[in-house]
């Protein structure tokens, strides 16, 4: 994204922002309450007009017709509306759709793919249930399930962890890394637990009042000083055998 820049209602939120992020790479943004992060994500999944501002693998975002924008990029919101009375499978096989031929059905491959998932994400035996009588980790762990059917290159995540207990956050990031691995994956995510986000992203951007406060590998983004500037917090910073570790210390 070159010089992306997001107004709501009238108030700037992103103030021109430049992102580029390479093919198979993992970058996530981080920031403050407020800062824009979503805004960035939710402009990068078409959700918001960025006319000129945004090319995904090379091609303007506003050229990208909604299917084929959904073969490509699949997004995981923060908070996603769950419709009412509708199953697991019912919800991931929705992945499904960019595959599916106008006024066709799914084919036996879509069905196999959400199977595979479902039990990918730890999520055997949850298939018949509805999806609003799930946990909120389920829930969120059902939210990443659908993006991952739909077989997109680019994944936007939105704190794809917040309501995971930390066995479950491992295996979701872990699970999110092999498949980047496996298949090329392209990630870029938001994540509040910043210890979490630089063991796993290969460059961090620091956004802070809708700029970039700082962009780099782990290491330069999470320092003690940038974290006491843009998040007025007192912490330390340790060094990590997978990144650096950020620890929250009560202020003297
Ligand atoms: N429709 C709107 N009109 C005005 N301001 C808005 C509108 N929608 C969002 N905002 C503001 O835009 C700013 C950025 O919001 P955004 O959700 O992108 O932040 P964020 O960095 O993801 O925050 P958080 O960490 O709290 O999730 C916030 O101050 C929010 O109040």
């Amino acid at each position: 994204m070159r010089d992306l820049r997001v107004s709501l209602d009238g108030t700037p939120i992103l103030a021109g922002v430049d992102l580029t992020v390479e093919r198979g790479e993992w970058v996530t943004v981080i920031g403050p309450n407020g800062a824009g992060k979503s805004t960035l994500l939710r402009a990068l999944g078409g959700l918001l007009p960025a006319p000129g501002a945004i090319r995904i693998f090379g091609t303007p975002s506003e050229a990208l017709r909604r299917r084929d924008r959904a073969r490509v990029v699949a997004t995981v919101a923060q908070s996603p509306v769950v419709p009412a009375g509708m199953t697991v499978f019912d919800y991931v096989l929705l992945g499904r759709t960019p595959y599916v031929p106008p006024l066709g059905r799914e084919s036996a491959a879509d069905l196999a793919a959400v199977r595979d998932v479902l039990t990918r994400l730890d999520l055997d035996g949850f298939g018949r249930r509805e999806l609003a009588t799930l946990s909120g980790g389920e829930r969120q762990r059902v939210f990443l399930a659908r993006a991952l059917a739909q077989g997109a290159t680019l994944l936007l995540l939105d704190e794809p962890t917040s309501a995971l207990d930390i066995g479950h956050q491992q295996e979701v990031l872990e699970l999110v890394d092999q498949l980047r691995r496996a298949h090329g994956l392209t990630v870029l995510a938001t994540m509040h637990d910043l210890s979490l986000a630089g063991e796993y992203a290969d460059r961090m951007v620091l956004l802070a009042a809708g700029r970039v406060a700082a962009a780099g590998p782990p290491r330069d983004v999470l320092t003690e000083d940038l974290l006491a500037r843009h998040y007025r917090a007192s912490v330390r910073v340790l060094p990590g055998e997978h990144g650096p570790l950020v620890v929250p210390v009560r202020p003297r």
